[in-house]
């Protein structure tokens, strides 16, 4: 999946410290708002360079086969966490490409460790992995590489923004 001609990138001075956790990016984000009325509420932590954490509880909703986390539901966890990786740079993104593997079902009750890594760019491009784990990283249960591209926030969302759903302290996006 990467390219040939993908470069380093620096992790920008500014960035959140490791061990702090990253803006949320809109409070009612599916993925990281804090007022979300259904959402996964993932807390992203800087970590040191170019990597990220995250851990999430499986909750019973999350249920796709009988006891274990839907794929799309990891999915969703894992797009989110490598998508806030580029903040690292300073970049807000979308996502533009997504790949998992599921190596092995994940409980209800679970918790999921997430490690995500930028890996370099290209022009607005923006490479990504993470490898998922239950508590033992050498025993991975999914892992995820992905395409980010960055975007200028306010043209992307221009013809969208009177269709957003507010809540009560919204804080823009
Ligand atoms: C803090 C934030 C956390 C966020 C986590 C959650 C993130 C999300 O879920 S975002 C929602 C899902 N994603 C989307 O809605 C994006 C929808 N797609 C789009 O809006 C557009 O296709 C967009 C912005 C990605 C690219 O369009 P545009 O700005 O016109 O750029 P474009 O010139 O087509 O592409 C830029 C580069 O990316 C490449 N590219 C774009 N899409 C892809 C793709 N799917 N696969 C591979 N390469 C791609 C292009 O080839 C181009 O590469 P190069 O520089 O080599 O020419």
């Amino acid at each position: 999946m990467l390219p040939a001609d993908i470069e380093p990138v620096i992790r920008d001075p500014k960035a959140t410290p490791p061990g702090h956790r990253i803006d949320l990016h809109h409070s009612m984000c599916f993925g990281c708002g804090s007022e979300a009325p259904v959402g996964l509420r993932i807390e992203v932590i800087a970590g040191e360079g170019l990597t990220v954490t995250a851990a999430m509880k499986v909750e019973d909703w999350m249920q796709g086969g009988p006891g274990v986390i839907h794929g799309g539901v990891l999915s969703a966890a894992f797009d989110e966490v490598m998508g806030t990786s580029p903040l690292l740079l300073r970049k807000p993104v979308v996502t533009g490409h997504l790949e998992i593997d599921y190596a092995k079902p994940i409980p209800l009750g679970s918790t999921v460790h997430f490690t995500g890594e930028i890996l370099g760019g290209v022009r607005r491009k923006v490479y990504t992995r993470c490898v998922a784990h239950l508590g033992d990283p050498a025993n991975p249960v999914a892992a995820a590489h992905a395409l980010f591209i960055a975007i200028d926030l306010e043209k992307h969302f221009s013809g969208y923004r009177e269709r957003a759903v507010h809540s009560q302290h919204q804080n823009g996006a």
